[in-house]
């Protein structure tokens, strides 16, 4: 009778494989959304067909038609973020990334209003950005063009980033609190996107109980917070005497304020996860970019020889790099978007389900549906780029070899969910890149005949780990 009542449900949603009770469909994809079986997936059923996670229905989106459609024509009622047992057991629907309603309008605002005030698009963050870009040359350059693996020191810079963003503060490469909070995130964004992870969502309640993964995600987050707590309270501590100077502080403040305004959002409980969100968000993935930044460099000299000419033509070698002189470096600027879009380190975006009963690519989906949009496939749409599978900047030039964005360049997703770090990422990208090209040429240690760019599957996407010289020019 389940099975007879869940064929019956299943008929109102776009097409897809054959749910059973209990495990829905999921098993059709081997309990995991990859590149493999979501291609497969569109391939049997379309750029728009529905996955059961047990009971529940999830919508696929693929292709850039079906992705910028789906997120965007109705884009409010596809705002919402998944309220499974795990998502609550994590964040407690508070912060940014994974709240609902009213909680998220206010921390979202709230937090694209502080990023501004703190400089976010402008000199403010920039210089944060230029100062970190100079710890990285002074690594490189210590390392005398011998083999080195980039990856901490490329994490560490760019985390710095977000640290003085929200903590008024940087952490030493040595520091063992830093790189604890590395393990911490880590930890908690490997688990994402896993096997793991749909089978939780499939049997919640033994699983939540036992010991496992779980645990572990469980004392990271404790981890992470019980840091951010600290924070917080030595914000208070020394208030009194200081202007705001970052994130918590502008939260302190708005706390303040609202403190007698019936149903404010802003507490202690909502600030802590934003600011675990806005780490979260902000480290991981713009380090994995740009590791991947050096990484093609390194595969591609040609490219990276083209880059050096344009920046020695345009700025010389000791001019200080602004996120402004991307404007007169089209190339550069080109290649930084064609790294981002190559290395596509996003699958797909973080589920989001709709808000209401509404209507995707003209399906009627009822409230709760879980929307799971590909965004990988829109940077990869043959139907869109010359080249898809070929790391080529002309994909953002255009014949007079101007800088030109294109429509299905959704890495950073689109929608009222779009991803609220897109500036400080690209900022981020534009001036650590350009300052390191200027200073030294990127190649494999010696005796490295292969380069491998294939990745370590994930929540993001990583390169392997591996190791260049960084030569003096
Ligand atoms: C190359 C770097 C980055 C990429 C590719 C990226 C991509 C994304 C994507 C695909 C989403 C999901 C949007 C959706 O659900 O539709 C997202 C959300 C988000 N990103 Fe980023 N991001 C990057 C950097 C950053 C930075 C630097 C920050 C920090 C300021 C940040 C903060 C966030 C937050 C807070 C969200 C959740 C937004 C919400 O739920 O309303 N991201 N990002």
């Amino acid at each position: 009778l389940q099975f007879l009542r869940l064929q019956w449900r299943s008929r109102r949603f776009p097409p897809g494989p054959i749910p059973f009770p209990i495990i829905g469909s999921i098993w059709w994809i081997n309990f995991r959304a990859d590149h493999g079986s979501l291609k497969k997936l569109a391939k049997a059923y379309g750029n728009i067909c529905t996955l059961w996670l047990g009971h529940k229905p999830i919508v696929v989106l693929y292709g850039f038609k079906a992705v910028k459609d789906g997120l965007t024509t109705n884009s409010e009622d596809v705002s919402g973020r998944l309220q499974t047992y795990l998502f609550n057991r994590f964040s407690s629907g508070k912060g940014i990334l994974v709240s609902n309603g009213l909680i998220w309008k206010d921390q979202r605002r709230f937090g694209i209003a502080t990023l501004r005030k703190l400089g976010m698009g402008n000199k403010g963050m920039e210089r944060g950005i230029q100062a970190e870009a100079r710890h990285l040359v002074e690594f490189f350059r210590s390392k005398d063009g011998r083999a080195v693996d980039p990856s901490f020191p490329i994490v560490h810079a760019v985390s710095n980033v977000i640290c003085a963003v929200v903590f008024g503060h940087r952490f030493s490469l040595q520091d063992e609190t830093f790189r604890q909070l590395m393990e911490a995130y880590n930890g908690i964004v490997a688990f994402g996107n896993s096997y793991f992870y749909y089978i939780y969502e499939v049997f919640p309640w033994p699983l939540g109980h036992l010991p496992g993964p779980i645990r572990k995600i469980e004392s990271c987050c404790n981890f992470i917070r019980s840091f951010i707590r600290q924070e917080i309270k030595s914000h208070r501590d020394r208030r009194a005497v200081d202007e705001p100077k970052d994130f918590i502080d502008f939260y302190l403040d708005q706390m303040e304020k609202t403190k007698n305004v019936p149903n404010s959002t802003y507490d202690e409980e909502n600030m802590l996860q934003s600011v675990f969100d806005l780490f979260l968000g902000g480290s991981e993935t713009t380090a994995t970019t740009l590791r991947w930044a050096l990484l093609y460099m390194v595969a591609y000299p040609d490219i990276q020889e083209k880059v050096q000419k344009e920046l020695d033509a345009v700025l010389g070698s000791s001019h200080q790099i602004d996120y402004e002189d991307r404007k007169k470096l089209p190339y550069t600027n080109a290649v930084i978007h064609e790294i981002i879009r190559f290395s596509s380190i996003i699958l797909i975006t973080i589920p989001r389900q709709a808000v209401k009963d509404t209507t995707v690519l003209g399906y009627q989906v009822p409230k709760g549906t879980i929307i799971m949009a590909n965004i990988d496939s829109t940077l990869f749409d043959p139907e869109y780029w010359e080249t898809p599978h070929q790391f080529n900047p002309g994909h953002f030039l255009d014949k007079d070899g101007n800088f030109v964005i294109r429509e299905a360049f959704l890495a950073f997703s689109a929608g009222h969910r779009v991803c609220l770090g897109e500036v400080m990422a690209k900022m981020e990208l534009f001036i650590i890149f350009c300052s390191l090209l200027q200073i030294f040429k990127f190649t494999p240690p010696e005796g490295d005949k292969e380069i491998n760019l294939s990745f370590v599957f994930g929540s993001t996407m990583k390169p392997h780990p591996y190791k260049l010289c960084a030569v003096l020019r």
